[in-house]
């Protein structure tokens, strides 16, 4: 059967939320973490595949490449339709990678038009006017203004996107969205008359995004965050429930979910401010270690062995999961960056990450907590895993997922948390879920 929606996504956590959200919305997902891994046949009841890429800050050129492969392979499965997922907070540095992304997915599908749509309402990222906020401060003054590799520095969508792709951007303004449906549907069509390539819907409320999920049911590529994804599963939901009523409500998607027993680990890469305020409320709780960041550039493999050896003693059937961090306040990262070099300093940690994570799965680790985007890439590429299954949220946006059956070796359980996503309990939070081993969730 053919997949209702197929998703590329610009980073892992990205692919999680979504993935998430899909399931909320009642879709049976699963998710990859390359084009490759799409197994050639999927079971008949997946109605949604993500693709979960690391192409945010990659060259635009490489992140093109790896985009279309994606697209390829949801195609090759039939996908109605498609959704290249990027951050809420549109995360892209001056050359992309949203805009040279988005631009070449429209040409591969040969279509010219499509919607830019990242808020979020439930986790404070909204539109109004076409400028992007994080709960009440618009995105540049947010702390998103000191991320460590895609600081944003304006709120515009307009404005970003117009500087990084080929078109002309227009704001479906909030009085449309909130007039309803056939508003907006007629509001996308004058946009795309007009010429314009992008429209950028305001959207305050959750409910909006049903709203444009029903108006975009026929759109071939959608642009934009977890939530869009939300309303255009609810809408294909929604309807399904009226013409195939037999197929019963499968809002349930992720019920029969059980966590395998195993020891835990928290690894948290993110220097977000909910991270910041998520690693310090956890380090007062349970066993906590500060990674050197010289030892991590002076020999990455000594010191592994050594942090490795700090976890597995902390480990233990009682214990809450031993923290390791790099998180740190923004002044602490401008320094470090200035002393080491931003990228040189990015890749190292991440190195760093992925080499502990493999090193800790085969010491027997089989619950992974991570924090961070880039960092959950990097862990993921470290454990080798290439398929998940997708279960029940934590917290919005940051679902439980386990290593898919016949596709990836031992079950291993993994909450891929981006960094501002969850309060400050996320860490312990996340295991109380598991602590019922055996249990659904
Ligand atoms: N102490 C630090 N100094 C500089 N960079 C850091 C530090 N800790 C982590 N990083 C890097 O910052 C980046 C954080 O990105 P990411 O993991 O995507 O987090 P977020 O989800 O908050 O964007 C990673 O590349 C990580 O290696
Ligand atoms: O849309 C979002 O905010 C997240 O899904 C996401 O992409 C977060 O990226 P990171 O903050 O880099 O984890």
């Amino acid at each position: 059967m053919a997949l209702r929606i197929g998703v590329l996504a610009d980073d892992f956590t990205g692919a999680t939320d979504i993935a998430g959200f899909l399931v909320s919305a009642g879709m049976t997902t699963v998710q990859f973490t390359s084009p490759e891994d799409l197994p050639e046949h999927l079971d008949d009841r997946v109605d949604a595949a993500v693709i979960s890429l690391k192409t945010r800050s990659i060259p635009s050129a490489e992140a093109v490449a790896q985009s279309l492969k994606a697209l390829a392979a949801l195609n090759s499965h039939g996908a109605e339709q498609i959704i290249f997922k990027y951050c809420s907070t549109f995360d892209s540095t001056a050359e992309g990678n949203i805009g040279p992304v988005t631009d070449a997915l429209l040409d591969a599908m040969g279509e010219e038009f499509t919607v830019l749509a990242p808020a979020l309402p439930v986790n404070g990222r909204t539109v109004y006017q076409g400028h992007l906020f994080v709960h009440d401060q618009p995105l540049d003054e947010s702390g998103m203004r000191d991320h460590p590799v895609t600081p944003m520095t304006d709120s515009s969508l307009v404005r970003l996107m117009q500087a990084q792709a080929r078109g002309r951007a227009v704001v479906l303004p909030y009085a449309t969205v909130e007039a309803g449906l056939e508003a907006v549907r007629q509001a996308l069509e004058d946009a795309r008359a007009s010429g314009a390539r992008y429209a950028v819907p305001d959207t305050v409320e959750m409910r909006h995004l049903e709203t444009l999920g029903e108006a975009l049911t026929q759109m071939p590529l959608i642009t934009g965050g977890s939530g869009i994804g939300y309303g255009l599963a609810r809408a294909v939901t929604r309807a399904r429930a009226v013409t195939e009523p037999e197929a019963g409500d499968s809002s349930s998607a992720a019920t029969d979910w059980s966590f395998a027993p195993g020891p835990a680990v928290v690894l948290s890469g993110s220097s977000s401010q909910m991270t910041n305020a998520q690693v310090h409320a956890y380090r007062t709780r349970a066993a906590a270690l500060a990674l050197d960041i010289d030892s991590v550039l002076a020999d990455a493999e000594a010191y592994c062995a050594e942090v490795l050896d700090w976890v597995t003693r902390q480990q233990g059937p009682d214990a809450l999961a031993p923290l390791v961090y790099a998180t740190a306040s923004p002044d602490e990262v401008r320094a470090a960056q200035q002393q080491h070099g931003a990228q040189e300093l990015s890749a190292a940690i991440e190195d760093f990450f992925s080499r502990l994570a493999g090193a800790l799965r085969a010491h027997g680790t089989r619950r992974f907590i991570v924090a961070g985007g880039e960092t959950s890439g990097a862990v993921t590429q470290g454990l080798g895993v290439r398929g998940f299954e997708v279960g029940p949220q934590i917290a919005p946006g940051v679902p439980w997922t386990r290593t898919l059956p016949g596709v990836d070796q031992g079950t291993l359980d993994l909450a891929l948390k981006s960094g501002n996503f969850g309060d400050e309990d996320f860490f312990s939070t996340a295991q109380q879920l598991t602590d019922r081993d055996g249990d659904t969730a």
